[in-house]
């Protein structure tokens, strides 16, 4: 079997705010097509990772390569290319208020040169299908919605162009459980059906067992460990045994144990 295509190459990543030092000598490998959450105590830079890594925050010291383009000092014309190769879906879906959903849906859409504006609108259309919102959703604003038809929302306008990555803080945050265990399939539908990439940084244990390939550890300003569920119930660092094997991961895992396999 060949080996998996790295798609996000993460290395001796080091961020400081003051006398804050967040990650040191971080390394992280993401691969082509699998879902990775990231897990980590309140604190521990899970955030300060995932914008370090789209360029929202310049980090203190360390590479980043995206798809093999060097995302801090590579050539400003590759970086710009990567735009259009990821989405992030924050997590109140970061939405624009006065505009409605399919307008916000539309916004990088209007990167792409020449596009009419009706195809565009039935492009922000057949997104905001692909997450699950009736189509009366487009014409409503984001006040008018509930978190949880916000938060698809939010994910509608992260796909819109097509990317091959799609990055999400805490997807299932403030959702009723129907809600997030509703949230936890689509993510794995779509990312199994397009082939999507998924960097996701969650507290959730229950998304963790529902949807995630593979689980990274933020712990002492790095990462700590990485590998399956089942891998880290067998963990020995003090963190990382008790969120995989106290009270609540009981709960979680109990009902269905770890999903390990494709499809279970
Ligand atoms: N722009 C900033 N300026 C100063 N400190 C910052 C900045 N951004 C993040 N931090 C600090 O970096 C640390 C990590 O923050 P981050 O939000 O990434 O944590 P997290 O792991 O996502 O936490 P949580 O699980 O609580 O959301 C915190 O101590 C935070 O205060």
């Amino acid at each position: 079997m060949s080996a998996p295509e790295v798609v996000i190459r993460v290395r001796d990543l080091r961020n400081q705010f003051g006398a804050n030092v967040v990650h040191e000598g971080l390394d992280l490998d993401v691969y082509r097509g699998e879902i990775l959450g990231v897990v980590g105590g309140s604190g521990t830079g899970k955030s300060v990772l995932l914008r370090s890594i789209t360029g929202l925050q310049r980090p203190s010291a360390g590479r980043i390569e995206v798809f093999g383009v060097d995302v801090l000092g590579g050539p400003a014309a590759a970086r710009e290319t990567l735009d259009e190769r990821w989405g992030v879906m924050f997590q109140d879906g970061a939405l624009f208020s006065s505009l409605t959903v399919r307008e916000n849906v539309e916004v990088p859409l209007k990167k792409i040169p020449g596009l009419a504006p009706d195809v565009r609108a039935a492009l922000a259309d057949l997104k905001i299908s692909m997450v699950g919102l009736r189509y009366l959703a487009g014409d409503r604003y984001p006040s008018e919605l509930s978190g949880g038809m916000r938060k698809r929302a939010g994910l509608a306008r992260a796909l819109a162009l097509d990317p091959e990555i799609v990055f999400l803080d805490e997807p299932t945050a403030g959702l009723d459980p129907i809600g997030a265990a509703a949230f936890d399939a689509l993510i794995r539908n779509l990312s199994k059906s397009l082939g999507l990439t998924v960097f996701l940084v969650t507290h959730d244990l229950d998304t963790l067992r529902a949807t995630c390939d593979r689980i990274a550890v933020l712990a002492e300003r790095r990462v700590l460990v990485t590998g399956s569920l089942q891998q880290m119930q067998e963990v020995d660092h003090p963190w990382v045994h008790e969120y995989f094997t106290g009270p609540r991961a009981r709960a979680a895992f109990e009902a269905n144990g770890p999903r390990d396999k494709e499809g279970d």
